[in-house]
C-alpha cells in the first residue's frame, strides 16, 4: 500500500439473497480488505467466487429483491452501506467509476463515443460543450487512442475492441474519480491488446493518482498489474497481501493451486485448475467449515468445524487452519508452538 489512509476500507462485508420464502443464501461472507491511495488491488478467484458481486455491493448496485448487505464499506471515510440510491448517485461516475469486460454495456450504440463522454463530463461539471469536447479529445489521446478527434466522432461499433476499451476507460476517468473498479477489463481482448490495457491501468496511478480495484480470474494479470491481491473462494476471503509476497510464498492452498494454474509463457490457458479437481461449491451447498476443504490436498479434520480464522502468515492474511509453512509441521506440534 502506498498511501497512509486507505481510499476504500471494506470490513466484514456480507451479502445474502433470499431463497424461497424464508431462507437466505450467503453470497459474500465477512470479506475485509482495503485499497490505498494510488494502489492497484486485484480481486482474484474462480467463476462464482463473488468478485463481481463484491464490486457491485461497493457501488450500491445490487439489484436483487430482498438482498441483505451487512458490514462496512468506507470510501474516503464515508460509510456506503445503507446509503440511499439518491445519496449514491453523485458518487458513482464522479468519485467511483466502473469499467466492464464489454465496453458495449457502457456505451449506447446510437451516439458517437465523443458525444457520450462529453455528456458524462457535463453531467458532473459546469462546462460548455466546446470545453467538454476538448477534455474528451485530450482524455482519448491520453488513453492512447490514435487521432482522438476523429475517434470522438465515431460510433462504438466503428472502433476495434481495444479502442472501445480505451474509450470506456477515458469515459470512466472523465470526472477524475478517486477509485476505478475494473471488472475483467481485458478478458475479451487478444494478448497484445490486453498487455497494452494493463499498462494503461498501471499508468493511471502515475498520471491521475487513481486507485484501481481490478477484478480478474487470471493470476497472470494480477502478477503483471497489481500491488496487492485479494483471493476469494466461494464468497469467502482465502488470502490477501502484497502481490509479490503472495506469489513468492502463498499462504493458502487455494492460492497455491491458482498459481499452479498459470500456464508457461505462450502456453495454452487451462480452463480448470490442473492441480486440484472439482469445482467451488454453490452458495446453497457450502460446507460449514473451510469452503475449500473438500478440494484441498492438506484437508484435516480441524478444517471441517467452522470457517477458519484469518491469521497472519508472513506478510499475508490467510483464512486457513494450517497456513503456509505451518502445513509442513504435524498439527499437534504446531498447536503447541
Ligand atoms: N442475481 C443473483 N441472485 C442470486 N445469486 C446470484 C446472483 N448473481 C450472482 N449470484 C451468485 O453469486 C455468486 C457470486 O457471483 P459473482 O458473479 O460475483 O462471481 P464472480 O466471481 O464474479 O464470477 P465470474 O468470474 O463468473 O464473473 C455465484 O454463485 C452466483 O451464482
Amino acid at each position: 500500500m502506498t498511501g497512509v489512509e486507505p481510499i476504500l476500507s471494506v470490513e466484514g462485508l456480507s451479502l445474502a439473497v433470499p431463497r424461497g420464502r424464508t431462507a437466505m443464501l450467503p453470497i459474500l461472507e465477512n470479506v475485509s480488505f482495503s485499497v490505498g491511495q494510488g494502489e492497484i488491488l486485484g480481486i482474484v478467484g474462480e467463476s462464482g467466487s463473488g468478485k463481481s458481486l463484491t464490486a457491485l455491493t461497493i457501488m450500491g448496485l445490487i439489484d436483487i429483491p430482498g438482498a441483505r448487505v451487512t458490514g462496512s464499506v468506507r470510501f474516503r471515510g464515508r460509510e456506503l452501506v445503507g446509503l440511499s440510491q439518491r445519496a449514491f448517485r453523485p458518487l458513482r461516475g464522479r468519485e467511483i467509476a466502473m469499467i466492464f469486460q464489454d465496453p458495449m454495456t457502457a456505451f449506447t450504440p446510437v451516439y458517437t463515443i465523443g458525444w457520450q463522454i462529453d455528456e458524462q463530463i457535463r453531467a458532473h461539471s459546469r462546462v460548455s460543450r466546446a470545453e467538454a469536447r476538448a477534455r474528451t479529445v485530450r482524455l482519448l489521446g491520453d488513453m492512447g487512442v490514435p487521432d482522438p478527434e476523429r475517434a470522438a466522432g465515431r460510433y462504438p461499433h466503428q472502433l476495434s475492441g481495444g479502442l472501445r476499451q480505451r474509450a470506456m476507460i477515458a469515459m470512466a476517468l472523465s470526472c477524475n474519480p478517486s477509485l476505478l473498479i475494473a471488472d475483467e477489463p481485458t478478458t475479451a481482448l487478444d494478448v497484445t491488446v490486453q498487455a497494452q490495457i494493463l499498462e494503461l491501468l498501471r499508468s493511471l496511478r502515475r498520471d491521475y493518482g487513481s486507485s484501481v480495484l481490478l477484478i480478474t480470474h487470471d493470476m497472470g494479470v494480477v502478477a503483471q498489474t497489481c500491488d496487492s491481491t485479494l483471493v476469494l473462494y466461494a464468497g469467502n476471503l482465502a488470502e490477501r497481501g502484497p502481490t509479490e509476497a503472495l506469489f513468492a510464498r502463498p499462504g493458502h492452498p487455494y492460492t497455491a493451486a491458482l498459481l499452479d494454474s498459470i500456464p508457461p509463457l505462450h502456453g495454452v490457458r487451462p480452463s480448470r485448475l490442473p492441480s486440484i479437481g472439482g469445482a467451488p461449491p454453490s452458495p446453497a451447498s457450502r460446507p460449514p467449515g473451510c469452503p475449500f476443504a473438500p478440494r484441498c490436498v492438506h484437508d484435516h479434520p480441524a478444517c471441517h468445524d467452522s470457517r477458519p480464522p484469518v491469521v497472519r502468515e508472513g506478510r499475508q492474511d490467510v483464512a486457513c487452519v494450517l497456513p503456509g509453512e505451518g502445513r509442513s509441521l504435524p498439527l499437534r506440534l504446531r498447536e503447541a508452538v
